[in-house]
């Protein structure tokens, strides 16, 4: 595993500003150079040694319920859990976020899961809300894209549609790439992809009484 040097740096307070406040006015946010440059190169070759040794198929839906639908998804995921300096790292920064969130916009988030995504050539996702209103206790998406680089006419956007279904973003997945964008508001899709794509796709979550209902799509 390759060491993160220098170690551990807090996601700066412009960013975190940036994201607090685009959050307010547009209700999504996409910003570059999101990570620095070691932790995206330390999350980027662990996903492909992760993938090289075999990771599952996504599913959809939650335990018991959970499904194989080709179809809908083809992606592969890989629960992040902490076990590495890197992970341990990223997840300390998004949980540093989440507090900054709820300080500023009262949102009560209590927890982040995320998962690494591998999106091999001819994957997709196709168009999904992350959350449905009142029915699901993901509030917060995230997306952090890990390939070094990205050209056009490789396929893998994400597509960002907004409430009345218009194109408002067609995102390059590069790497150190993020977006964030409030779960049920946005309807999204991962087109075609040509070459491997990697992404930690991550949610913030609040408790509710909800909570029995499955969350849609994962
Ligand atoms: O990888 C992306 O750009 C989005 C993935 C996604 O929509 C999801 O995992 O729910
Ligand atoms: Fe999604």
């Amino acid at each position: 595993m390759t060491a993160i040097n220098p170690p551990c740096l807090a996601f700066p307070v412009a960013v975190v500003n940036t994201v607090i406040d685009a959050l307010v006015e547009k209700g999504y946010v996409i910003i570059d150079d999101f990570l620095p440059q070691e932790l995206t190169q330390a999350l980027r070759n662990e996903i492909i040694v992760l993938n090289g040794k075999g990771i599952d198929r996504a599913g959809i839906g939650r335990g018991g319920q959970l499904q194989v639908n080709t179809n809908i998804r083809s992606d592969k995921i890989h629960w992040l859990n902490g076990s590495t300096d890197a992970q341990r790292c990223y997840l300390a920064q998004c949980d540093a976020l989440r507090r900054d969130v709820n300080r500023d916009l009262f949102m009560g988030l209590n927890d982040y899961e995320s998962h690494f995504a591998v999106y091999e050539p001819s994957s997709f996702y196709k168009k999904h809300l992350d959350a449905f209103k009142g029915r699901s206790n993901r509030v917060l998406t995230s997306v952090i894209y890990l390939n070094e680089t990205w050209e056009d006419g490789w396929g893998g956007e994400l597509v960002v549609y907004d409430e009345t279904d218009q194109v408002i973003e067609r995102v390059l997945p590069k790497g150190g790439r993020a977006i964030f964008f409030l779960s049920e508001r946005f309807p999204h899709e991962v087109l075609i992809t040509q070459q491997q794509r990697l992404s930690i796709a991550g949610w913030y979550r609040i408790n509710s009484s909800t909570a029995n209902y499955v969350d849609p799509a994962h």
